[in-house]
């Protein structure tokens, strides 16, 4: 697919990173079956970007970094996203192109990080936020669940209780908790992010590409069984997505009420 024709995100290549970025903020930067689909193609072509190191991953506007699946588009009769992947939308094969691209993947997250949203900021590589950014797992709250490197990964960043308490309470956590319980790996002002993330992506560049695809390699060797996990456990999620549980969250969060899961059990 040709850059020119990306319809919901864009891709530079700067003088130290390529700069993937959401561009929806009119949904919070929600992604959908298109959006990710571009963004697979996005992370496989900056893979073989000879230029650069490192992989900027943002957000357009200041509102949200990106707020997970679009639950507007999810809405549906079967209670999927689309036509691709396990869920509609492929997002198995995403995380999997973040995760195998041989770059350094640095999240920038300048507001929401919130549902799938949060689950990039786990994946990629490094995550820099603005002091304004709040990150936290809405699944259970909207008829949904990241059964893969969304829980099992987030554990190892942050431990067994706390990744435990993300998924089971559902709250929002400040930048400065982020950083404090491991999900993170620093917090400026607003108006330094962009700054800090590019003097981050100078230091990168000026290292050795192999030896950092060797590094990148190795330390998604020790997790890669929760690829494996994760693959058996969207396609859980594909037949939950279709229950009359799952679709009272995404109606609650459209008709803008709380959800009532307990008549469905
Ligand atoms: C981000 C919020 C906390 C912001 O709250 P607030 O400031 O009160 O503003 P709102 O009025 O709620 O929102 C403003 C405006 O934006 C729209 N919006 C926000 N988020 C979304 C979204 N995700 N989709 C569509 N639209 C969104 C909102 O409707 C408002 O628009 P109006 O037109 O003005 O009404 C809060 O908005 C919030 O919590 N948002 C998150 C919503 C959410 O449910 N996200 C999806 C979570 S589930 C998920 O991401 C799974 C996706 C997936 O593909 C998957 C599937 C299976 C396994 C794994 C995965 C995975 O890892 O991704």
């Amino acid at each position: 697919m040709p850059v020119s024709n990306y319809k919901d995100i864009t891709y530079e290549v700067g003088a130290n990173a390529v700069r993937i970025t959401i561009n929806r903020p009119e949904v919070f930067n929600a992604f959908r079956t298109q959006t990710v689909e571009e963004l697979i193609d996005a992370f496989k072509r900056a893979d073989e970007e000879k230029s650069v190191n490192a992989v900027i991953f943002g957000g357009a506007g200041d509102k949200a970094f990106c707020t997970g699946g679009d639950q507007k588009v999810h809405m549906s009769e079967d209670g999927l996203y689309g036509p691709r992947g396990l869920v509609g939308l492929p997002i198995e094969e995403l995380q999997s192109a973040i995760r195998d691209c041989r770059k350094v993947v640095i999240a920038r997250v300048q507001g929401f990080a919130i549902g799938g949203g949060n689950v990039f900021c786990t994946i990629c590589d490094l995550t820099i936020a603005s002091e304004k950014a709040q990150f936290g797992q809405v699944g259970p709250k909207v008829g949904s669940v990241d059964p893969g490197f969304g829980t099992a990964y987030l554990a190892r960043l942050v431990g067994e209780k706390k990744a435990r308490e993300i998924w089971f309470l559902c709250r929002r956590y400040k930048a400065d908790e982020a950083l404090a319980m491991g999900l993170i790996n620093k917090v400026v002002p607003h108006d330094q992010l962009d700054a800090e993330c590019e003097t981050w992506a100078a230091e990168i560049n000026a290292l050795s590409p192999t030896a950092i695809a060797i590094a990148k390699r190795s330390f998604n060797a020790d997790s890669e069984n929760i690829r494996g996990l994760s693959y058996l456990g969207i396609a859980a999620v594909k037949g939950y997505y279709q229950s009359d549980e799952s679709k009272e969250g995404v109606k609650a969060f459209n008709e803008k009420r709380k959800p009532d899961f307990k008549k469905f059990v």
